[in-house]
């Protein structure tokens, strides 16, 4: 298993894996003058797989969309070096990304199709654009003007005229914001589908950490624009998992297992290893104790983003 920390051991600050689609290294920005300065990002790095769905979750203020806003070239870094697919980034290789940074601004009285077929002429990509109303959902409402469009269809319309540009990575800053849960849920699955039927790359920051867990395969947590956790969101949420346990005496058990133990949710918490748990098991039976119901609970991203970020602001 590997832990947060070891991840960050394995992978020191300054070397994310040299295979990173998008790499951060050492980036520094300070916003103001010195009197009223904000330090944005203060010395970050990191590193998003390829192929992954990678989330940057962090508190307001915490620099993700500084961080996003560098990387597609609309703020310069003070110090520190970006690069895409192992490059330092430039016009060139930015074209490699499709954005959705802020909101998307359309023409009203154009068509979701028109909109996309404008830009395939640009990039000379027009074949793409059926099939691409097709994969942002969109086909039955191709010919409607998006003055009538919902937030959730514009942000769709906004992902499909980044993929117009046959991007290698997608960029979303906040992609649910401000969504209905269908909203959330056509979002949702259409991230999936680009990572994981298109192979794209996808990079989002989010403040919505259920979101985050259901949708992204690893997690940068950001605090003050330093990185506070890395990871894996399946070890992330295994690594921090408990044991919890109900007993006909639990005031036995209590008293057993000393500062291990604490009662909770009608049942006992013990804090353990889960690889301790069939030894704990085995011995509680041997002492006669009648086990009712055991099980290794994981926490939810929330309860790890919240310990992380106390435990950094501390
Ligand atoms: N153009 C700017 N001028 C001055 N300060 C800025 C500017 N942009 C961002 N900041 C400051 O930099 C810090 C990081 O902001 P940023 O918007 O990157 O955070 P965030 O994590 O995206 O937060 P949120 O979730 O609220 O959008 C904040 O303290 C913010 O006030």
């Amino acid at each position: 298993m590997t832990s947060i920390a070891g991840d960050l051991r394995e992978r020191p600050a300054d070397h994310p894996a040299p295979d990173s689609a998008i790499t951060f290294v050492s980036i520094e920005k300070r916003f103001g003058r010195s009197g009223v300065s904000v330090q944005a990002l203060d010395g970050l790095s990191l590193g998003v797989p390829k192929g992954a769905v990678y989330g940057l979750l962090g508190p307001n203020g915490a620099g993700k969309s500084t961080l996003l806003r560098i990387l597609a070239g609309l703020l310069t870094q003070d110090r520190g070096e970006v690069r895409i697919f192992g490059e330092a980034a430039g016009t060139a290789n930015r074209r490699r990304l499709g954005m959705l940074i802020e909101t998307p601004s359309f023409y009203p009285f154009l068509s979701a199709r028109e909109h996309l077929q404008m830009l395939g002429r640009f990039t000379n990509t027009l074949p793409l654009v059926e099939p691409i109303l097709r994969r942002i959902g969109l086909e039955q409402a191709a010919d409607k003007t998006v003055s009538g469009f919902s937030l959730g269809m514009k942000q769709r319309l906004g992902i499909g005229c980044a993929l117009i540009g046959q991007p290698e990575a997608i960029i979303l800053d906040e992609p649910t914001n401000g969504l209905d849960p269908d909203g959330i849920l056509e979002m949702r699955a259409l991230i999936g589908e680009l990572a994981h039927r298109d192979g794209l790359t996808v990079l989002l920051s989010s403040h919505l950490l259920d979101e985050v867990q259901r949708v992204c395969d690893r997690v940068a947590i950001l605090q003050h624009g330093r990185l506070v956790a890395e990871g894996a969101v399946a070890d992330m949420l295994d690594r921090d998992g408990r044991f919890w346990i109900s007993v006909d005496t639990p005031d036995v058990l209590l008293q057993r297992l000393g500062a291990q133990a604490e009662a909770g949710d009608g049942g006992i918490y013990v804090r353990t290893e889960r690889e301790q748990v069939p030894d704990l098991i085995a011995s509680l039976s041997a002492a006669g104790m009648r086990i009712h119901e055991a099980k290794w609970v994981k926490p939810d991203l929330e309860t790890i983003f919240l310990s992380q970020t106390r435990e950094a602001g501390r």
